[in-house]
Order: structure tokens, then C-alpha cells, then sequence
């Protein structure tokens, strides 16, 4: 009985032991590991909760269902605590955050051996975009052959030359929109606008890029691709919160149809790729499809493979329709909430297009139309974050980087800076565009550098063409003192007068205002 008591002590006296031990070897290699380092540790922000870290915190943000809940408290953290480079813990996976512009600068315009895109094994949803855009240009490493290959592919016809020769393609989309609302909605109606900016943007990818119209404006009713891919891009927003374990277990149904969903986009992707290869394309112009099938990387001479191409198509389906929508639709809001720039914005389109069909001369003289696309670019970012991972340890701007970290930089935060654009950041003023930037990496809706949205001219061109289109036919004013975001018609407008806009409230500026100030 003695002898095992003291079996039992001694083993309980060496567990201690070796627990005593162990702490003191990690907290010495941790000593000297801090004190070898070059570089400040980035502040940590508060609510960080024992091995949840800030998951609690990011969720209460979460929580409103905003898509901008994580770029917003960055801008938060920005303004109350005067963090631009902070440190987060997400269930023990350390990351930094950015909004410092010379430091942004830094990891964009530095040594691009530095700081790479990678999303393998990123939290917040880098795996999902993996799983089902796989090796597409947007979610593809940046060191793979089939992003460097596909990159030197398309950037041609992605050019301010590639994309002028399918302008006349998409007029003929916005007319369709045009004659389609009429038709739907007619003078004097209610409708959701981003409806409407959602067929045109994705009618243009779809015919504009790869030849097949999804009938989006001949039917009121929404196509089965598109329901799904809207299932995907809403899936993604919810699932990316939270760590891959937990999602298992909190959100089966929700990832069970995010799975389904994406295989249902692929095998749509699969099928417009064998009919393009089974039929001879009759159109005179090359589109996106036919120069991912047929041409060759002008550095190594490789073609694209089936699957680089399907995982394309797939991506453009999604890249090009979301974003553009949401510009568009956040740009006729911010018209509506602020007259006197619509007002000096139809001016313009009366006197440069009139009635005339718009050509691309017209274009480049449509100054404040290009402002106004920017400023609603710079208060309404379709994407407010962007994830790079640093490839070695280092130091950036003081702050100690160790290798393989995620880093966040925060395009809200940046568009928001105070110090940057100035005491009336928050209002829509296009007219502040006449000054230029404030900082090369003040504005960054599409990114900076290699890995820069390669899609940016076309959405530029698609947004002029469809707002010069819009306001050719219609005008739109917000219900006074209604709820935030909804228009009316205006009785006593331009001729024809039109349509009352019924806008979801998130797209709504005046909600954006003050969410983003609380
Ligand atoms: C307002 C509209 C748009 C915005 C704000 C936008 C924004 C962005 C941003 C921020 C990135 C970089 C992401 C990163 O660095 O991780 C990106 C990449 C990309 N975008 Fe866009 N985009 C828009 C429209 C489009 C359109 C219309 C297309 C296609 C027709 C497109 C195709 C792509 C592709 C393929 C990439 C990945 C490029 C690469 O990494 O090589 N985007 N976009």
C-alpha cells in the first residue's frame, strides 16, 4: 500500500516535473526567440478570448449579417485606437492587418518575393474559394504554372484594346436591359435594383466572354446556374467565418448546399466547354472562351488545360458578375441620395451623348461620370479585404512579420482614412476626384500589381455603358424622408421620368454612414 503511494508520488512528482520543465524550455526559446527578433510585436486588439482568440469578437460583428463586418472593425479599431497595423488571433491562427497606405505600398510595390497570394490554409473561407474555383485565375497560388500561364493568356484580351473591340456586344446588352425594364417594371413602377444590375452584369460576362446567353432578360424568372452561383457567392460569405472544424458541426445544411451548388455551377461550366468544342464558333471575334482554348502562353508556348478552362469559366461567371452589380447598383443609390451630382452627371450625358448611340469617343469624355464610378468605388469596395501570406519571416514598417502569416490588408480602412482623403471621407463628393489620389494605395477597389483584378477595364466600360444607357431613358429620386435606400419617381425630371427603386438597405449610403461611424 506504502510502496504504491509513493509509485503514485513519484509519478505525479514527475509529471510536475516534466510540466515544469517544459514550460521553462518554451518560455526560454520564446525569450529568445523575441529577443533575436528584429522588429516591433503588432498591438493586439481587445476581446481576445482563450483559444477562441478574436472568433467571438469577429462573430459579434458578424453578427448583422454585413459582408464588410470584419473590414469595419479594422476601420473601427482605426479610428478609436489609432491601430493601422494590428495583430488577430482567429482559433490560433495568427494574422495581421493592414491599413497603413506606405506600408500596403510595401507588401504590393516591394520585393515581390516578400509577400505572395496564396490561399491554402487561410482562415476566413480561403479553402472554400479553393474548393470551388480550385485553379482559377482569382483563387489560384501565385507560383503555380496554371496561374502564370492563364494570366499571360488572357491579360491581352483583357486589355483597354481587348476590351474596346466587344463595346458594340455590350450596348446590345444594355439595351436589353433597357427594353427589359420597360417591359417588367414600365414608367412609374418599384423594383429592385439589384434585380436588374445583376442580369445585366451577368448577361454581359456570359455573352461578352463566353458566348452564351442565360436568357437573364427574356425571363422574369431567375435561371437555375444563376440561383446556384448566388448560392455559392451568399454560402461563402456565411461558411468563411468560421474555421473549417467548426463549420462541420454548425453549419452542415449550409455547407451541404454550398457542396451541391458548386458542383451543379461546374457542371454548367463543363457543358458550355464541350458544346464550344463540339460546334464551329461563328462570330468574327474571339472571345474570352476561344482564346482560352486556342491560344498559347507567349512565354512558354503552353495552352491551357481542360480543367484550367473550366475552372476559368467558372471564375469569370463569378468574378465578373458580383462586384460589377454591386458597383452599379451602390452607384445609382448614391446618385439618388445626392441630386446635385445627378443632376450635373445628366448634364454631361446630355451634352457629350445626347441621343446619340454611344461610342467609345464618348467615353473618354465622360469625366464625372468617371468620377462618380470611383467615389462610389471608394465608399462602397465590392471587396473589402484582400489576403496576402508573407513567405519569410521580417519586418515590416518596424512590425515584426513571422513567415507564413496571413496579412489582411483592410481596402475599407484605407478609403475611410481620415489622414488620407480628409475630414469629409464619408460623403459622396465625385468632385474630389479633380484633386487625384492622396495616396498611390489610398484607393485600391481592384488591388495593385500581378495579381490586380485582370477584369478591371471591362467593368469600367461596362458600368460607363450601362449608367450612360440607364440615364438615356429613365431617372430615378429617393421616397424623401423614407427608409435609407429607397428611390421614387421623379415626377418633374427629365423626360421620360421613371421608375421608383426599391434597394435592399445594405447597399443603402446613408446605412453604410452609419454603420461605418457607430
Ligand atoms: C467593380 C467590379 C470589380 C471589382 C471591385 C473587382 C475587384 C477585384 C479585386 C480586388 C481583385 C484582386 C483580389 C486579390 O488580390 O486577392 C480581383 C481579381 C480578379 N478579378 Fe476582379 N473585380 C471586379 C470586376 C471583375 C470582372 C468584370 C472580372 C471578369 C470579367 C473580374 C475578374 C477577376 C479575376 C479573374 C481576378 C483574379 C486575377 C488574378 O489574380 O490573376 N473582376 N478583382
Amino acid at each position: 500500500m506504502v510502496a504504491a503511494s509513493k509509485v503514485a508520488d513519484l509519478a505525479q512528482n514527475k509529471v510536475v516535473v516534466a510540466g515544469a520543465l517544459l514550460l521553462t524550455v518554451t518560455t526560454a526559446l520564446d525569450v529568445v526567440r523575441r529577443w533575436r527578433r528584429k522588429g516591433q510585436q503588432p498591438p493586439y486588439p481587445p476581446g481576445s478570448w482563450p483559444f477562441l482568440g478574436h472568433f467571438v469578437t469577429v462573430m459579434r460583428y458578424c453578427w448583422d449579417n454585413s459582408s464588410w463586418a470584419l473590414a469595419k472593425w479594422g476601420l473601427e479599431l482605426q479610428r478609436s485606437q489609432g491601430f493601422k497595423t494590428h495583430g488577430l488571433n482567429f482559433c490560433g491562427t495568427y494574422i495581421i492587418c493592414l491599413s497603413d497606405a506606405d506600408l500596403v505600398q510595401e507588401v504590393f510595390e516591394g520585393d515581390p518575393h516578400r509577400f505572395t497570394k496564396n490561399f491554402n490554409d487561410l482562415p476566413l473561407g480561403g479553402d472554400l474559394l479553393e474548393y470551388s474555383f480550385k485553379d482559377g485565375l482569382f483563387t489560384v497560388n501565385t507560383d503555380n504554372p496554371a496561374w502564370q500561364v492563364a494570366h499571360r493568356i488572357l491579360i491581352s484580351p483583357f486589355s483597354v484594346r481587348g476590351v474596346r473591340g466587344i463595346m458594340p456586344m455590350m450596348c446590345d446588352q444594355a439595351d436589353l436591359l433597357i427594353k427589359a425594364m420597360k417591359r417588367d417594371v414600365g414608367y412609374g413602377g418599384t423594383t429592385y435594383i439589384d434585380t436588374w444590375v445583376v442580369k445585366m452584369a451577368f448577361e454581359t460576362i456570359a455573352v461578352c466572354g463566353l458566348g452564351t446567353s442565360f436568357g437573364c432578360f427574356e425571363n422574369a424568372e431567375i435561371n437555375p446556374f444563376v440561383k446556384h452561383l448566388n448560392e455559392v457567392v451568399e454560402s461563402l460569405d456565411v461558411l468563411g467565418r468560421w474555421p473549417p472544424f467548426l463549420r462541420r458541426i454548425f453549419c452542415r445544411q449550409r455547407l451541404q448546399s454550398y457542396i451541391d451548388s458548386s458542383a451543379s455551377v461546374r457542371r454548367t461550366c463543363m457543358e458550355i466547354l464541350q458544346r464550344r468544342k463540339s460546334e464551329e464558333h461563328k462570330e468574327s471575334h474571339k472571345d474570352l472562351l476561344d482564346r482560352m482554348l486556342s491560344d498559347a502562353d507567349p512565354k512558354t508556348g503552353q495552352k491551357m488545360s481542360e480543367e484550367s478552362v473550366v475552372d476559368n469559366l467558372l471564375t469569370f461567371l463569378f468574378a465578373g458578375q458580383d462586384s460589377t452589380a454591386a458597383a452599379m447598383a451602390s452607384c445609382l443609390c448614391y446618385l439618388c441620395a445626392n441630386p446635385t451630382c445627378k443632376e450635373r452627371l445628366l448634364r454631361e450625358i446630355d451634352e457629350v451623348v445626347g441621343k446619340d448611340q454611344l461610342s467609345w469617343e464618348h467615353l473618354n469624355e465622360l469625366q464625372y461620370l468617371d468620377w462618380c464610378i470611383k467615389e462610389t468605388l471608394r465608399l462602397m469596395p465590392p471587396g473589402s479585404l484582400l489576403l496576402r501570406t508573407s513567405t519569410r519571416e521580417q519586418v515590416l514598417g518596424g512590425w515584426y512579420v513571422p513567415a507564413k502569416v496571413p496579412i489582411i490588408v483592410n481596402i475599407l480602412a484605407l478609403h475611410y482614412s481620415e489622414d488620407l482623403w480628409g475630414a469629409d471621407v464619408n460623403e459622396f463628393k465625385p468632385e474630389r476626384w479633380e484633386r487625384g489620389l492622396p495616396h498611390k494605395f489610398a484607393f485600391m477597389p481592384f488591388a495593385h500589381g500581378p495579381r490586380a483584378c485582370i477584369g478591371r477595364e471591362f467593368t469600367l466600360m461596362e458600368q460607363k455603358v450601362t449608367m450612360v444607357k440607364f440615364f438615356q431613358n429613365f431617372d430615378v429620386e429617393r421616397v424623401p424622408g423614407d427608409k435609407a435606400g429607397y428611390t421614387v419617381l421623379k415626377p418633374d425630371g427629365r423626360s421620360p421620368p421613371f421608375l421608383n427603386f426599391d434597394t435592399p438597405s445594405w447597399i443603402s449610403p446613408q446605412a453604410m454612414e452609419l454603420e461605418a461611424m457607430e
